[in-house]
């Protein structure tokens, strides 16, 4: 039986965001997602065991977006005339239907339609659709942008994931070699990955683009999570695009800079942040853009 319940996440700065709490006795698994931001903000696995890292410091009075978990960033990657990385982010979502349950995978879908507000800043009539899928553990979520206006937009999209790892320096990362990446840390230049695996031992902040995956993350000697992601388009979803991969860790002195994130938290986190930032993709009216990833934790 899959049951739903309103949960308050409320954060040590003050206020408190509303949250639905998803969990499946058939598989044991559980997710949370706030209706602020449409974010999924926890993931545990049959074990009870949390998989996405979510900030001790961050915001819950809506100050600012979930810091944690899977923020969506549409429709702009990082800053311009819109707000850093987009409002989908830090819009109120809806629950578009009860969660549904199969043999064990549980079905859960939010929406966030544009309105007054996101037209005043972005005059395009979209339908966003966060589809998270989940069960004993495996984690599938995809954001599906729709053009419900008449005119062709053009968009940017993230799934801004955020991995709870056991210690950032033993973390490996295989199957970006031989990718382009765009570093952010340096001057934007591109450059070819020559590492597999690649570790972490400084900020690191880079766009890696036509990524097809899988990519895994091997999380020192016992736990791996594998993903693989994906941009479709085409009335049947086949017509697949390249996918960009932005990893992300903020290490020490990034990390004392953001007031929402913790000084030492960057040795428990990561992101592998699959999307399309490297370029902006044109959505035509009746067009449906779906991003996915499908991620698999395991032990070894
Ligand atoms: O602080 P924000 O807006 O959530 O962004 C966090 C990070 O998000 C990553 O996707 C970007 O590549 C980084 O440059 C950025 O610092």
């Amino acid at each position: 039986m899959v049951t739903q319940k309103d949960v308050l996440l409320e954060g040590k700065h003050g206020g408190s965001l509303e949250a639905l709490e998803v969990t499946s006795d058939e598989c044991g698994a559980s997710i949370r997602v706030t209706k602020f931001g449409g974010t999924l903000y926890s993931y545990k696995d049959a074990d009870g065991e949390e998989k996405l890292f979510a900030s001790e410091e961050g915001h819950t009075d809506r100050s600012k977006p979930v810091r944690g978990g899977v923020p969506l960033v549409f429709p702009q990657f990082g800053g311009g005339e819109l707000p850093k990385h987009g409002f989908a982010r830090t819009s109120e979502w809806l629950l578009e239907d009860t969660p549904t349950e199969q043999d064990g995978i549980v079905t859960v879908a939010f929406v966030l339609e544009s309105n007054e507000e996101t037209l005043k800043i972005w005059p395009f009539k979209f339908k966003l659709v966060h589809n998270i899928v989940f069960g004993a553990s495996k984690l599938q979520t995809s954001m599906h942008v729709v053009n419900v206006g008449e005119e062709a937009f053009k968009f940017q999209a993230l799934l801004h994931t955020y991995y709870l790892i056991e210690d950032i320096s033993q973390v490996q990362v295989v199957g970006l070699k031989g990718l382009s990446y765009v570093d952010q840390l340096r001057e934007s230049n591109t450059f070819t990955e020559e590492n597999d695996p690649i570790t972490f031992e400084a900020e690191t902040d880079r766009i890696y683009t036509d990524a097809k995956g899988p990519i895994e993350i091997l999380d020192g000697k016992s736990k791996k999570i594998s993903i693989e992601l994906s941009l479709s388009t085409g009335e049947d979803g086949t017509d697949i695009k390249p996918c960009d991969a932005v990893l992300w860790n903020p290490w020490t002195e990034k990390s004392k800079g953001m007031g929402d994130f913790g000084d030492e938290e960057f040795h428990t986190m990561m992101c592998l942040e699959p999307g399309c930032v490297s370029r902006y993709e044109t959505c035509e009216p009746n067009a449906t853009w779906v991003l996915t990833q499908r991620v698999t934790f395991s032990k070894m």
